[in-house]
């Protein structure tokens, strides 16, 4: 049954406290007579401001709606201050501290940038004005009558006190003798001082007139020129100044809170439009001026509660539209170091996708790798560097879009320090690092077979030459060497041979996704990319196709640096930049596709490791001829150190995977009466018959291994399967993968079949 005095009764009928007490005068004349608003408040989870004191005391009052409760009501926003850790506040504050020296006077590049912004935009003022001197010229004589007749007018007006002739007219229609007199001694003792003053003025202007007649014709226009000029200054109109505005000749507009605030709101995102509507004022807030920033504007924005930067990011193009500038020169960043919502939005004055960094190897003599080689510059035109020593870099990007030349850059700085051994591999085979041939103790172009397995060739004498390094470096005295790790002082002791080795693998998918080569040149990889670091190996992997395939997770999850330029979605952006970037907001998919001449972005990319947080960085491009001239000059100076060494002096590398028959190595270690043998022991058996082969395959997992063996014989078309077989040594018999001895038998002499008819056409 519903009860009408129940606040918690939803059935009970909305009635006045009058109703109620009329149903009470029904139902007996002792019934208590309770007031409806009273109860209400009971029901309300906060009870009125009104009664804040009854609330914070003991909660003794009855309650109409349920039993008497003992106890404190603590209210979930305690009254007074904020009581903060101090040390909490300093720290924040410290976080937040506007910079004691500006931003631009940190860096020599932008400190120059911004004085010869300043220094042009005087001088364009000057120059407005210089130019138009004979308009103002003009004004002035034109003006210089009404000059005259002020001057003039103004004089009599002062010498004979005719300002006071209004007052004195005022005192005779009041007939007010007694002011009038008053006012008429005034008048004439002023009178009597300002005549002769202004006689005195008139002499002078006379022999200054007298002067001027006798003077050299140059002195009378000059004294003319000044005499028109004071006279047009004095006859100006009150409403027409005689210098115009210099008009300043941006191409750029400069950047203001409006404009920022239209920018931001047009983009359609529901946080910031619910923040506009409720506070249009201080819904976007603006944490410092703006101001100049390299070359460009600046402008840091605290975005509406709830909104990230993140969300900014993939519409940068309607905010460029926003903006009214091309898409290249908008560039929002996020400051997480202060908290998600932080923008720093920076709109550069050129297009980025149309300015070609210059790379200052150009001109080096010389480059020390231990200082990072010059890899390109951010938006706002700041040098970036990439660290190089104790890193590895992956590069990533869809076709066309600047990898190779990266690479080259990277390349070119390695090869400037002689003490640094180059080892190129260029897995497309149009010779774009062929320039370096000179310098590089491997190098291959090509993605043929041959050319594979030179590469995966590299990769294994690399993780010798990793095992050799760590065995090498624990021999060296503490005084060397204290932190086991490669230094300057311990690379140009080239007897030691730990200098730096730089090994380069462009288009590495390649090999990676190679049938035959891939799995083990992916294991290698990855084992270089782990221990090599330290050793002074550093791997430099590009790859237009960054998927699983052709970049083993154990390689993509362990490079130290990395620069994602375009690419088309999130998984691509995620393979090169690491797991979670593209929710992170670092985006390579915001690049715009295509060659910088066709309005592409191609050589800009996200940079991450190289720098504390992951920039915007444009690569230097360095064209052939000026890649000729660098490599020319390293093959110099490497001659002159004598570090040339390998195919750089022309040597042909030993072949170091002995020249061997897969096929026939499996004859050989399969007996004829053997029909179906597990593809494990076949590798075990490998393994010993050719250890320098096969003895890596022993070192994988046994499933690993067994797999190795069936990608080994796929270009054979060879296929593996379940065959029944029992181990070695004995024990329980099982199916598991393996081959058939015919099925080689018959690979060999379609093969050989091949080959005859090959040789006979
Ligand atoms: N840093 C840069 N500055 C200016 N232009 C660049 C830059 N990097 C690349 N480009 C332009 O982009 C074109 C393609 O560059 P590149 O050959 O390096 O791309 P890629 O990603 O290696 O291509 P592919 O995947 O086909 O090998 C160059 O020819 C050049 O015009």
């Amino acid at each position: 049954m519903s009860n009408p005095l129940d606040p918690r009764d939803d059935h009970a009928p909305d009635r006045t406290t009058d109703e109620i007490q009329t149903a009470d005068d029904a139902g007996g004349k002792d019934a208590e007579v309770v007031h409806l608003d009273t109860v209400r408040a009971g029901r309300h989870p906060y009870p009125p401001a009104a009664d804040t004191t009854a609330h914070t005391g003991p909660a003794t009052a009855p309650r109409a709606d349920g039993p008497l409760l003992e106890g404190d009501v603590v209210r979930v926003d305690q009254p007074g201050g904020e009581r903060r850790d101090w040390l909490t506040d300093l720290e924040e504050k410290a976080r937040t501290r506007r910079p004691i020296v500006p931003l631009w006077l940190r860096s020599r590049t932008e400190a120059v940038h911004i004085l010869r912004w300043v220094g042009v935009h005087y001088a364009h003022v000057a120059g407005y004005q210089v130019t138009r001197t004979p308009l103002y010229a003009g004004r002035m004589a034109v003006r210089s009558p009404r000059g005259f007749a002020r001057l003039v007018g103004g004089m009599v007006r002062w010498t004979f006190d005719l300002e006071g002739e209004p007052v004195r007219v005022a005192a005779v229609q009041k007939a007010d003798p007694e002011n009038y007199l008053k006012l008429s001694r005034q008048r004439d003792a002023r009178v009597r001082l300002r005549v002769p003053a202004a006689l005195g003025v008139l002499v002078t202007l006379l022999i200054v007139g007298i002067v001027v007649a006798a003077a050299p014709t140059t002195a009378q226009w000059g004294a003319l020129a000044v005499a028109l000029a004071v006279l047009g200054v004095v006859g100006r109109p009150a409403d027409r100044p005689l210098i115009d505005r210099a008009v300043i000749p941006s191409s750029v507009e400069k950047l203001t809170s409006d404009i920022v605030i239209r920018a931001i709101t047009v983009l359609g995102i529901a946080g910031i439009n619910q923040a506009m509507s409720k506070n249009p004022r201080d819904a976007i807030r603006f944490v410092s001026p703006i101001m100049r920033d390299g070359p460009g504007w600046r402008a840091d924005i605290d975005l509406p509660y709830g909104v990230t930067v993140g969300d900014i990011l993939d519409k940068r193009d309607r905010m460029a539209s926003a903006l009214r500038r091309p898409l290249g020169s908008i560039w929002p960043e996020g400051d997480s170091t202060i908290h998600e919502g932080r923008l720093i939005l920076w709109v550069g004055d050129k297009d980025l996708s149309k300015t070609v960094v210059r790379s200052p190897l150009v001109k080096a003599g010389s480059h020390d790798v231990f200082r990072g080689i010059p890899f390109g510059a951010d938006p706002r035109g700041r040098p970036i560097t990439v660290p190089i020593i104790e890193q590895n870099i992956l590069i990533g990007s869809q076709p066309g879009q600047g990898k190779t030349a990266s690479v080259r850059v990277l390349a070119s700085g390695a090869a400037l320090d002689p003490s640094v051994e180059l080892w190129i591999h260029e897995l497309k085979g149009t010779g774009d690092l062929d320039v370096h041939e000179q310098n590089a103790h491997r190098f291959v172009s090509g993605i043929d077979d041959p050319s594979i397995a030179y590469a995966a060739d590299s990769l294994a004498l690399l993780r010798k030459e990793v095992m050799r390094r760590a065995a090498a470096i624990k021999t060296l005295p503490p005084d060397l060497c204290p932190d086991k790790k490669v230094t300057r002082q311990i690379a140009d002791k080239r007897a030691l041979g730990l200098h730096p080795l730089v090994a380069i693998f462009d288009e590495c998918q390649n090999l990676f996704a190679h049938e035959e080569y891939g799995a083990k040149a992916g294991e290698d990889a990855e084992f270089i990319i782990k221990l090599g670091r330290a050793l002074g190996v550093v791997l430099i992997l590009a790859t237009q196709r960054p998927d699983k395939r052709s970049l083993p997770t154990g390689i993509s999850a362990n490079v130290t640096i990395r620069f994602c330029l375009r690419v088309a979605g999130q998984l691509e952006n995620d393979m090169i930049l690491g797991t979670s970037s593209y929710q992170n907001g670092i985006r390579a998919t915001l690049f715009v596709p295509g060659p910088p001449d066709k309005g592409g972005d191609a050589g800009t990319g996200y940079l991450v490791g190289a720098t504390p947080m992951p920039k915007v960085v444009k690569s230097a491009y360095l064209n052939t001829p000026a890649t000729q001239k660098i490599a020319d000059r390293a093959h110099a100076l490497r001659q002159a150190r004598g570090t040339l060494s390998g195919h750089a002096l022309g040597e042909t590398p030993a072949p170091t995977a002995p020249a061997h028959d897969l096929l026939a190595d499996i004859l050989a270690v399969v007996a004829a009466s053997e029909a179906k043998v597990w593809n494990e022991v076949v590798v075990a058996r490998l393994a010993e018959l050719r250890p320098e082969a096969y003895g890596p395959w022993m070192e994988l997992e046994a499933d690993a291994r067994a797999a190795q063996l069936t990608t080994a014989l796929k270009p054979y078309g060879v296929r593996t399967g379940q065959v029944w077989g029992t181990p070695e040594g004995g024990g329980k018999g099982a199916n598991r993968r393996g081959i058939t001895r015919d099925d080689i038998t018959a690979a060999i002499t379609e093969r050989d079949g091949k080959k005859r008819s090959g040789g006979a056409a």
